[in-house]
Protein backbone atom coordinates (compact mmCIF):
# COMPACT_ATOMS: atom_id res chain seq x y z
CA UNK A 1 0.00 0.00 0.00
CA UNK A 2 3.08 2.16 1.11
CA UNK A 3 4.02 1.11 -2.05
CA UNK A 4 1.36 2.00 -4.31
CA UNK A 5 1.09 5.22 -2.89
CA UNK A 6 4.30 5.87 -2.97
CA UNK A 7 4.16 5.45 -6.94
CA UNK A 8 1.03 7.41 -7.19
CA UNK A 9 2.79 10.09 -5.25
CA UNK A 10 5.58 9.79 -7.53
CA UNK A 11 3.84 9.50 -10.87
CA UNK A 12 1.49 12.73 -9.49
CA UNK A 13 5.03 14.43 -8.92
CA UNK A 14 6.54 13.46 -12.02
CA UNK A 15 3.59 15.10 -13.44
CA UNK A 16 3.69 18.01 -11.59
CA UNK A 17 7.15 18.36 -12.77
CA UNK A 18 6.64 17.97 -16.63
CA UNK A 19 3.76 20.17 -16.05
CA UNK A 20 5.94 22.68 -14.44
CA UNK A 21 8.86 22.10 -16.99
CA UNK A 22 6.36 22.80 -19.93
CA UNK A 23 4.99 26.24 -18.49
CA UNK A 24 8.82 27.25 -17.80
CA UNK A 25 9.33 26.29 -21.44
CA UNK A 26 6.81 28.21 -22.90
CA UNK A 27 7.12 31.07 -20.45
CA UNK A 28 10.89 30.89 -21.70
CA UNK A 29 9.56 30.86 -25.45
CA UNK A 30 7.01 33.84 -24.62
CA UNK A 31 10.14 35.88 -22.87
CA UNK A 32 12.32 35.46 -26.15
CA UNK A 33 9.47 36.61 -28.24
CA UNK A 34 9.37 39.30 -26.33
CA UNK A 35 13.24 40.12 -26.09
CA UNK A 36 13.38 39.91 -29.88
CA UNK A 37 11.58 42.41 -29.91
CA UNK A 38 13.58 45.14 -27.64
CA UNK A 39 16.28 45.87 -29.80
CA UNK A 40 19.57 46.48 -27.56
CA UNK A 41 21.98 49.75 -27.72
CA UNK A 42 25.21 50.47 -26.25
CA UNK A 43 26.35 53.92 -25.30
CA UNK A 44 30.00 53.47 -25.38
CA UNK A 45 32.88 56.12 -25.84
CA UNK A 46 36.07 56.95 -23.66
CA UNK A 47 35.01 59.02 -20.37
CA UNK A 48 33.31 62.49 -20.02
CA UNK A 49 32.19 61.99 -24.00
CA UNK A 50 28.79 62.81 -22.84
CA UNK A 51 27.33 59.08 -22.38
CA UNK A 52 25.57 59.61 -19.24
CA UNK A 53 23.88 62.62 -20.59
CA UNK A 54 22.35 60.97 -23.49
CA UNK A 55 21.03 58.64 -20.70
CA UNK A 56 19.36 61.29 -18.62
CA UNK A 57 18.20 63.06 -21.81
CA UNK A 58 16.38 59.53 -22.82
CA UNK A 59 14.84 59.91 -19.18
CA UNK A 60 13.41 63.26 -20.18
CA UNK A 61 12.67 62.86 -23.50
CA UNK A 62 11.28 59.53 -23.53
CA UNK A 63 9.96 58.17 -19.81
CA UNK A 64 8.66 60.43 -16.78
CA UNK A 65 11.60 62.87 -16.36
CA UNK A 66 13.06 63.59 -13.13
CA UNK A 67 10.48 64.35 -10.53
CA UNK A 68 11.25 66.83 -7.67
CA UNK A 69 12.46 63.76 -5.37
CA UNK A 70 15.29 62.75 -8.22
CA UNK A 71 16.12 66.19 -9.16
CA UNK A 72 17.00 66.53 -4.75
CA UNK A 73 19.39 63.62 -5.14
CA UNK A 74 21.84 65.98 -7.27
CA UNK A 75 21.97 68.49 -4.53
CA UNK A 76 24.90 66.53 -3.27
CA UNK A 77 26.68 65.94 -7.15
CA UNK A 78 26.06 69.53 -7.85
CA UNK A 79 27.40 70.90 -4.82
CA UNK A 80 30.60 68.45 -5.11
CA UNK A 81 31.08 69.45 -8.82
CA UNK A 82 31.04 73.67 -7.71
CA UNK A 83 33.63 72.79 -4.76
CA UNK A 84 35.97 70.48 -7.12
CA UNK A 85 35.80 73.08 -9.81
CA UNK A 86 37.13 75.79 -8.01
CA UNK A 87 39.59 73.69 -6.34
CA UNK A 88 40.93 72.39 -9.84
CA UNK A 89 41.49 76.18 -10.59
CA UNK A 90 43.01 76.96 -7.45
CA UNK A 91 45.15 74.10 -7.90
CA UNK A 92 46.04 75.42 -11.57
CA UNK A 93 46.86 78.64 -10.06
CA UNK A 94 50.04 76.83 -8.52
CA UNK A 95 50.96 75.46 -11.15
CA UNK A 96 50.89 78.18 -13.75
CA UNK A 97 52.50 80.71 -11.29
CA UNK A 98 55.39 79.43 -11.28
CA UNK A 99 56.20 80.34 -14.98
CA UNK A 100 54.17 83.53 -14.33
CA UNK A 101 53.23 84.94 -11.09
CA UNK A 102 51.69 88.13 -11.00
CA UNK A 103 48.84 86.99 -13.60
CA UNK A 104 48.29 83.63 -11.59
CA UNK A 105 48.21 85.48 -8.22
CA UNK A 106 44.81 85.91 -6.25
CA UNK A 107 44.17 89.08 -5.28
CA UNK A 108 44.96 90.00 -1.81
CA UNK A 109 41.61 90.05 -0.23
CA UNK A 110 40.41 86.38 -1.66
CA UNK A 111 44.28 84.53 0.02
CA UNK A 112 42.47 83.46 2.47
CA UNK A 113 39.30 82.32 1.24
CA UNK A 114 41.34 80.37 -1.78
CA UNK A 115 43.28 78.53 0.99
CA UNK A 116 40.08 77.21 2.67
CA UNK A 117 38.29 76.66 -0.41
CA UNK A 118 41.59 74.73 -1.83
CA UNK A 119 40.96 72.79 1.91
CA UNK A 120 37.47 72.16 1.38
CA UNK A 121 37.95 70.58 -2.10
CA UNK A 122 40.09 68.01 -0.21
CA UNK A 123 38.30 66.88 2.27
CA UNK A 124 36.10 63.71 1.27
CA UNK A 125 32.97 64.84 2.39
CA UNK A 126 32.13 68.48 1.66
CA UNK A 127 30.42 71.47 4.30
CA UNK A 128 26.85 72.33 2.70
CA UNK A 129 26.73 75.35 0.41
CA UNK A 130 25.68 78.39 3.06
CA UNK A 131 25.04 81.64 1.52
CA UNK A 132 28.86 82.84 3.11
CA UNK A 133 30.47 79.87 1.16
CA UNK A 134 28.73 80.99 -2.39
CA UNK A 135 29.93 84.66 -1.84
CA UNK A 136 33.33 83.14 -1.40
CA UNK A 137 33.28 81.06 -4.18
CA UNK A 138 32.05 83.76 -6.12
CA UNK A 139 34.54 86.05 -5.12
CA UNK A 140 37.30 83.47 -6.54
CA UNK A 141 35.06 82.68 -9.85
CA UNK A 142 35.60 86.92 -10.15
CA UNK A 143 39.64 87.23 -9.14
CA UNK A 144 41.44 87.81 -12.78
CA UNK A 145 43.42 85.18 -11.82
CA UNK A 146 40.77 82.45 -11.36
CA UNK A 147 39.51 83.77 -14.76
CA UNK A 148 43.31 83.43 -16.04
CA UNK A 149 43.09 80.15 -15.17
CA UNK A 150 39.72 79.33 -16.70
CA UNK A 151 41.33 80.65 -19.71
CA UNK A 152 43.93 77.13 -19.59
CA UNK A 153 41.22 74.52 -18.64
CA UNK A 154 41.93 72.26 -21.37
CA UNK A 155 45.72 71.78 -19.21
CA UNK A 156 43.55 71.19 -15.94
CA UNK A 157 41.02 68.52 -15.74
CA UNK A 158 38.09 70.96 -15.05
CA UNK A 159 34.72 69.77 -15.86
CA UNK A 160 32.43 71.06 -18.29
CA UNK A 161 29.89 71.93 -15.89
CA UNK A 162 32.19 74.25 -14.44
CA UNK A 163 30.96 77.66 -15.63
CA UNK A 164 27.38 76.80 -15.75
CA UNK A 165 27.80 76.17 -11.90
CA UNK A 166 30.05 78.77 -10.76
CA UNK A 167 28.09 81.56 -12.43
CA UNK A 168 24.96 80.67 -10.68
CA UNK A 169 26.13 79.75 -7.38
CA UNK A 170 23.88 81.96 -5.18
CA UNK A 171 21.44 79.83 -7.13
CA UNK A 172 23.01 76.54 -5.62
CA UNK A 173 23.16 77.85 -1.78
CA UNK A 174 19.64 78.94 -1.56
CA UNK A 175 18.17 76.66 1.65
CA UNK A 176 15.23 75.43 -0.76
CA UNK A 177 17.32 74.78 -3.57
CA UNK A 178 15.70 72.16 -6.03
CA UNK A 179 18.31 71.71 -9.19
CA UNK A 180 16.45 72.55 -12.38
CA UNK A 181 16.61 70.31 -15.16
CA UNK A 182 19.81 71.59 -16.53
CA UNK A 183 20.88 71.60 -13.81
CA UNK A 184 20.86 67.44 -13.43
CA UNK A 185 22.43 67.28 -17.15
CA UNK A 186 24.99 69.36 -16.45
CA UNK A 187 25.69 67.32 -12.92
CA UNK A 188 28.54 65.03 -14.03
CA UNK A 189 29.48 61.97 -11.75
CA UNK A 190 31.63 59.51 -13.44
CA UNK A 191 29.70 56.07 -13.96
CA UNK A 192 30.69 53.15 -12.61
CA UNK A 193 29.40 49.79 -13.71
CA UNK A 194 26.16 49.36 -15.90
CA UNK A 195 22.79 50.98 -16.33
CA UNK A 196 19.87 50.19 -18.69
CA UNK A 197 17.07 51.50 -19.25
CA UNK A 198 13.79 50.79 -22.07
CA UNK A 199 12.31 53.08 -24.16
CA UNK A 200 10.62 53.76 -27.12
CA UNK A 201 11.38 57.21 -29.19
CA UNK A 202 8.04 57.28 -31.50
CA UNK A 203 5.60 56.08 -28.24
CA UNK A 204 5.08 52.78 -27.33
CA UNK A 205 1.34 52.66 -28.33
CA UNK A 206 2.67 53.47 -31.71
CA UNK A 207 1.88 50.32 -33.97
CA UNK A 208 5.46 50.72 -35.59
CA UNK A 209 7.00 51.97 -32.32
CA UNK A 210 10.26 49.94 -31.85
CA UNK A 211 11.23 49.19 -28.14
CA UNK A 212 14.88 49.70 -27.05
CA UNK A 213 16.86 48.93 -24.56
CA UNK A 214 19.83 51.12 -23.68
CA UNK A 215 22.75 50.42 -21.60
CA UNK A 216 25.19 52.65 -20.26
CA UNK A 217 28.48 52.55 -19.25
CA UNK A 218 31.33 54.16 -17.71
CA UNK A 219 33.73 55.26 -20.42
CA UNK A 220 37.69 55.76 -18.15
CA UNK A 221 40.28 52.75 -18.82
CA UNK A 222 39.43 50.98 -15.84
CA UNK A 223 35.83 50.75 -16.46
CA UNK A 224 36.47 48.99 -19.87
CA UNK A 225 36.85 45.66 -19.36
CA UNK A 226 33.25 45.20 -18.15
CA UNK A 227 31.88 46.17 -21.58
CA UNK A 228 32.74 42.42 -22.93
CA UNK A 229 29.87 41.41 -20.99
CA UNK A 230 27.47 43.59 -23.07
CA UNK A 231 28.45 42.50 -26.24
CA UNK A 232 26.10 39.47 -27.20
CA UNK A 233 22.91 40.67 -29.75
CA UNK A 234 23.82 44.44 -30.03
CA UNK A 235 21.64 46.04 -33.02
CA UNK A 236 23.62 48.90 -32.49
CA UNK A 237 26.15 51.17 -31.01
CA UNK A 238 25.88 54.62 -29.98
CA UNK A 239 29.29 55.48 -30.18
CA UNK A 240 30.40 59.07 -28.24
CA UNK A 241 33.03 61.25 -29.27
CA UNK A 242 33.55 64.73 -28.22
CA UNK A 243 34.48 66.99 -30.67
CA UNK A 244 35.35 69.69 -28.22
CA UNK A 245 37.96 67.16 -26.39
CA UNK A 246 41.19 67.62 -29.09
CA UNK A 247 43.15 69.92 -27.36
CA UNK A 248 43.24 67.90 -23.90
CA UNK A 249 45.01 65.47 -22.02
CA UNK A 250 42.59 61.66 -20.12
CA UNK A 251 41.98 62.17 -16.84
CA UNK A 252 43.23 59.06 -15.87
CA UNK A 253 46.75 59.65 -18.28
CA UNK A 254 47.60 62.96 -18.21
CA UNK A 255 50.62 61.73 -21.33
CA UNK A 256 47.04 60.67 -23.48
CA UNK A 257 45.35 63.15 -25.83
CA UNK A 258 41.67 62.40 -25.39
CA UNK A 259 40.56 62.38 -28.95
CA UNK A 260 43.70 60.17 -30.18
CA UNK A 261 42.29 57.83 -27.39
CA UNK A 262 38.87 58.25 -29.04
CA UNK A 263 39.70 57.33 -32.13
CA UNK A 264 41.54 54.13 -30.96
CA UNK A 265 38.94 53.22 -28.52
CA UNK A 266 36.49 53.53 -31.96
CA UNK A 267 39.02 51.26 -34.60
CA UNK A 268 38.85 49.23 -31.25
CA UNK A 269 35.17 48.71 -31.06
CA UNK A 270 34.56 48.87 -35.02
CA UNK A 271 37.40 45.70 -35.05
CA UNK A 272 35.31 43.66 -32.34
CA UNK A 273 34.19 40.11 -33.85
CA UNK A 274 30.84 40.05 -32.30
CA UNK A 275 30.24 43.70 -33.65
CA UNK A 276 30.70 42.10 -37.39
CA UNK A 277 26.75 43.06 -37.84
CA UNK A 278 26.14 46.01 -35.66
CA UNK A 279 25.26 49.18 -36.80
CA UNK A 280 27.08 52.20 -35.64
CA UNK A 281 25.76 55.76 -34.77
CA UNK A 282 28.53 58.31 -34.48
CA UNK A 283 27.40 61.14 -31.92
CA UNK A 284 29.99 63.85 -32.49
CA UNK A 285 29.09 65.64 -29.45
CA UNK A 286 29.81 68.74 -27.02
CA UNK A 287 29.21 70.58 -30.72
CA UNK A 288 28.22 73.93 -28.66
CA UNK A 289 32.20 73.65 -26.93
CA UNK A 290 33.39 72.53 -30.15
CA UNK A 291 31.76 75.62 -31.81
CA UNK A 292 33.45 78.35 -29.24
CA UNK A 293 36.66 76.30 -29.26
CA UNK A 294 37.33 76.31 -32.97
CA UNK A 295 38.17 80.09 -33.55
CA UNK A 296 40.71 79.93 -30.40
CA UNK A 297 42.70 76.66 -30.47
CA UNK A 298 43.45 75.42 -33.66
CA UNK A 299 42.34 71.75 -34.66
CA UNK A 300 45.96 70.69 -35.62
CA UNK A 301 46.98 71.12 -31.73
CA UNK A 302 45.89 67.26 -32.82
CA UNK A 303 48.02 65.10 -33.56
CA UNK A 304 45.67 63.13 -35.51
CA UNK A 305 44.27 66.44 -37.55
CA UNK A 306 47.40 67.77 -37.71
CA UNK A 307 47.26 67.96 -41.82
CA UNK A 308 44.26 70.37 -41.54
CA UNK A 309 44.25 73.99 -42.70
CA UNK A 310 41.64 76.39 -41.43
CA UNK A 311 40.54 78.12 -44.28
CA UNK A 312 38.06 80.86 -43.42
CA UNK A 313 36.97 82.17 -40.01
CA UNK A 314 33.76 82.76 -37.52
CA UNK A 315 31.06 80.00 -37.88
CA UNK A 316 32.30 79.09 -41.83
CA UNK A 317 35.62 78.04 -39.82
CA UNK A 318 33.46 76.14 -37.70
CA UNK A 319 31.57 74.36 -40.37
CA UNK A 320 34.81 73.48 -42.25
CA UNK A 321 36.23 71.92 -39.12
CA UNK A 322 33.31 69.94 -38.14
CA UNK A 323 33.57 68.84 -41.65
CA UNK A 324 36.92 67.66 -41.48
CA UNK A 325 36.34 66.02 -38.25
CA UNK A 326 33.45 64.07 -39.82
CA UNK A 327 35.19 63.22 -42.42
CA UNK A 328 38.47 61.84 -40.37
CA UNK A 329 36.25 59.73 -38.47
CA UNK A 330 33.97 58.27 -41.48
CA UNK A 331 37.76 57.10 -43.15
CA UNK A 332 38.25 55.33 -39.66
CA UNK A 333 35.12 53.48 -39.99
CA UNK A 334 35.93 52.44 -44.23
CA UNK A 335 39.38 51.49 -43.05
CA UNK A 336 38.40 49.14 -40.17
CA UNK A 337 34.96 47.86 -42.08
CA UNK A 338 35.89 45.15 -44.96
CA UNK A 339 33.30 46.24 -48.07
CA UNK A 340 31.75 42.96 -47.89
CA UNK A 341 31.01 44.21 -44.20
CA UNK A 342 29.57 47.13 -45.33
CA UNK A 343 26.11 45.75 -46.38
CA UNK A 344 25.71 44.37 -43.14
CA UNK A 345 26.08 47.57 -41.10
CA UNK A 346 24.67 50.93 -40.93
CA UNK A 347 27.10 53.50 -39.94
CA UNK A 348 25.90 57.19 -39.81
CA UNK A 349 27.28 60.22 -37.90
CA UNK A 350 25.33 63.10 -36.04
CA UNK A 351 26.23 66.54 -34.96
CA UNK A 352 25.28 66.60 -31.13
CA UNK A 353 25.19 68.66 -27.73
CA UNK A 354 23.76 65.96 -25.40
CA UNK A 355 21.95 69.29 -23.71
CA UNK A 356 20.22 70.67 -26.25
CA UNK A 357 16.40 68.62 -25.78
CA UNK A 358 15.47 69.22 -29.00
CA UNK A 359 18.08 68.31 -30.84
CA UNK A 360 18.51 64.87 -28.89
CA UNK A 361 14.83 64.17 -29.71
CA UNK A 362 15.50 64.79 -33.81
CA UNK A 363 18.72 62.69 -33.63
CA UNK A 364 16.91 59.55 -31.34
CA UNK A 365 13.88 59.99 -34.34
CA UNK A 366 16.65 59.75 -37.19
CA UNK A 367 18.30 56.81 -35.57
CA UNK A 368 15.11 55.19 -34.71
CA UNK A 369 14.46 55.64 -38.51
CA UNK A 370 17.70 54.28 -39.55
CA UNK A 371 17.19 50.82 -37.74
CA UNK A 372 13.77 50.09 -38.23
CA UNK A 373 14.59 50.49 -42.47
CA UNK A 374 17.79 48.25 -41.27
CA UNK A 375 15.83 45.35 -39.69
CA UNK A 376 12.97 45.57 -42.57
CA UNK A 377 15.93 44.86 -44.95
CA UNK A 378 17.31 42.20 -42.63
CA UNK A 379 13.78 40.61 -42.59
CA UNK A 380 13.90 40.51 -46.26
CA UNK A 381 10.34 43.03 -46.23
CA UNK A 382 12.16 46.39 -47.95
N1 LIG B 1 28.52 71.76 -22.91
C1 LIG B 1 28.28 70.45 -23.04
N2 LIG B 1 28.48 69.66 -21.98
C2 LIG B 1 28.22 68.33 -22.15
C3 LIG B 1 27.75 67.78 -23.36
N3 LIG B 1 27.61 66.45 -23.18
C4 LIG B 1 27.95 66.20 -21.92
N4 LIG B 1 28.33 67.33 -21.29
C5 LIG B 1 28.82 67.48 -19.91
O1 LIG B 1 30.04 66.77 -19.83
C6 LIG B 1 30.17 66.15 -18.56
C7 LIG B 1 30.47 64.68 -18.75
O2 LIG B 1 29.38 64.03 -19.35
P1 LIG B 1 28.93 62.56 -18.97
O3 LIG B 1 27.64 62.31 -19.67
O4 LIG B 1 28.98 62.35 -17.51
O5 LIG B 1 30.10 61.71 -19.66
P2 LIG B 1 30.24 60.11 -19.73
O6 LIG B 1 30.59 59.79 -21.15
O7 LIG B 1 29.04 59.45 -19.18
O8 LIG B 1 31.51 59.88 -18.80
P3 LIG B 1 31.91 58.51 -18.02
O9 LIG B 1 30.75 58.11 -17.20
O10 LIG B 1 33.12 58.87 -17.21
O11 LIG B 1 32.24 57.51 -19.08
C8 LIG B 1 28.85 66.43 -17.81
O12 LIG B 1 29.07 67.50 -16.92
C9 LIG B 1 27.89 66.83 -18.91
O13 LIG B 1 26.91 67.75 -18.47
C10 LIG B 1 27.55 68.66 -24.48
O14 LIG B 1 27.18 68.27 -25.58
N5 LIG B 1 27.85 69.98 -24.24
MG1 LIG C 1 28.77 58.23 -17.60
Amino acid sequence: MGCIFSREAADQGDIRDTIQAREIDKRIAQQSTAEKKVQKLLLLGAGESGKSTIFKQIKVLFQTGFDDSEKKNYTSVVHANAYQSIKILLDGLQEFSESEQEKYTLLPENKAIGEKLTEIGNRTQQPPLTEELAQQIEALWKDPAIQASYLRANELQLPDCASHFLNDIHRLAQPDYVPSKEDVLYARVRTMGIVETEFSPVGETKKRGELYRLFDVGGQRNERRKWIHLFDGVTAVIFCAALSEYDQTLFEDESSNRMIETKELFEWVLKEPTFEKTSFLLFLNKFDIFEQKINKVPLNTCEWFKDYKPLTSGQAEVENAYGYVKTKFEELYNESTPPDQRLDRVFKVYKTTALDENLIKRTFRLVDEVLVRQRLMDAKML
